[in-house]
């Protein structure tokens, strides 16, 4: 018997907020009949983007096709969530033609890529290609470029000088293994600075490897699928930070799932909850907050999404009527968060007005 063909599978990374789920909704919603299965990992015990992506109500992507790894990273739980999400997907009677795995922000795609090589899968899956999405907004502020006073400082303490700043190490990380860098964002970078950005993430990424500019992550799938890479074949390619079995923790990142009071009445439309929060994801340096408010009065539930100190909030589906109507932030951000300030500062914010938030997160 013909053994079949291993089915291709897309890895997409890049940091918190870059646009991966963005992206794989455009996918999803440009597929053109091919039957493509998600794998979502998030990092943080509370996971948003199956919910985002549930409710996109695109044809033909079924519940039953999105496989939710929410308990911790993806490239630190390989043995105990991800081979048997992997062999429950290629064993189904009617198994996907392509597969996605979106992972989390804080992932690093190498040990990912290096469990395709496990028995257990190794003749059944293929990583067509790692694609990295990137912030181009973010990479013009400088947001993953080594910090010039911690390296100084690690200088003077004579220590390594390779973890003076935690979000390049994960950014050059997941450059150093995609096998395309889609630069998203495009329209929030103005377009004299865009060539030094692009220039500046070819430079991250290893030589000849595709570097697109893209806005919602709006490629077609044709470009993004079907590159071919058998990536696990080719790992010592693929040059990492963190090489060692061991090496790799978050330890650097944390996570807080924060409980929201329902919006006040003072609060106008989505934009006025998304203005008076920003204050605060700026004042206690949030890198990511996710989640959904309730505002009393409206069906549907407000999806508030946040990168950096830039918040946008919509209503993006009803209340389902199982469901509590509970608003709740996810927020993550570099170890030594204050929790408890936050969650305070965060609810103050929704349900006084802005002002008093903003003083109270100062
Ligand atoms: N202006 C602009 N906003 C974008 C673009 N792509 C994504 N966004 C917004 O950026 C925010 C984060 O996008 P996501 O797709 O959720 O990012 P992600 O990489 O999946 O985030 P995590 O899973 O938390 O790491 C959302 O509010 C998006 O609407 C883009 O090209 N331009």
């Amino acid at each position: 018997m013909a053994l079949a063909r291993p089915i291709p599978t897309t890895v997409v990374t890049g940091f918190l907020g870059a646009g991966k789920t963005t992206l794989i909704r455009h996918l999803m919603a440009n597929a053109g009949g091919r039957r493509i299965a998600l794998v979502i990992n998030e990092f943080g015990d509370i996971g948003m983007d199956r919910e985002i992506l549930s409710a996109c109500g695109i044809q033909g992507c079924g519940d039953d096709d999105i496989v939710e790894l929410a308990n911790g990273c993806l490239c630190c739980t390989v043995a105990d969530e991800f081979l048997p999400t992997m062999e429950a997907l290629i064993h189904r009677a009617a198994p996907p033609d392509h597969i996605v795995i979106e992972t989390s922000g804080l992932a690093l795609p190498k040990p990912l890529v290096r469990a395709f090589t496990w028995p257990e899968i190794r003749s059944r899956v293929t990583v067509d290609g790692v694609v990295a999405v990137v912030d181009g907004p973010a990479v013009a502020a400088g947001l993953f470029a080594a910090d010039p006073a911690a390296v100084q400082a690690l200088r003077a303490a004579d220590a390594a000088l390779d973890h003076d700043n935690p979000l390049e190490e994960v950014f050059t990380d997941q450059l150093l293994c995609a096998d395309m860098v889609l630069v998203n964002k495009a329209d929030l970078i103005a377009a004299a600075a865009l060539p030094a950005v692009l220039e500046q993430v070819r430079a991250g990424a290893r030589a000849g490897v595709p570097v697109v500019p893209t806005r919602h992550g709006e490629v077609d799938p044709a470009v993004m699928l079907g590159l071919g890479m058998a990536a696990q074949d080719d790992l010592d390619g693929r040059p990492t930070h963190h090489d060692g079995p061991d090496d790799h923790d978050h330890d650097d990142f944390e996570s807080v799932a924060v409980p929201i009071p329902a919006v006040g009445a003072d609060h106008a439309g989505p934009e006025a909850v998304a203005a008076a929060l920003a204050p605060v994801v700026t004042a206690h340096r949030a890198l990511r907050i996710k989640g959904a408010l309730d505002v009393p009065g409206k069906p549907m539930r407000l999806l508030v999404q946040g990168v950096g100190p830039r918040v946008q909030a919509r209503y993006d589906r009803p209340w389902r009527a199982d469901e509590d109507r509970a608003g709740r932030l996810v927020v993550i951000g570099l170890k030594g968060l204050d929790t408890a300030g936050l969650a305070r500062d965060l609810a103050a914010a929704v349900t006084d007005r802005a002002a008093d938030a903003v003083t109270a997160a100062e």
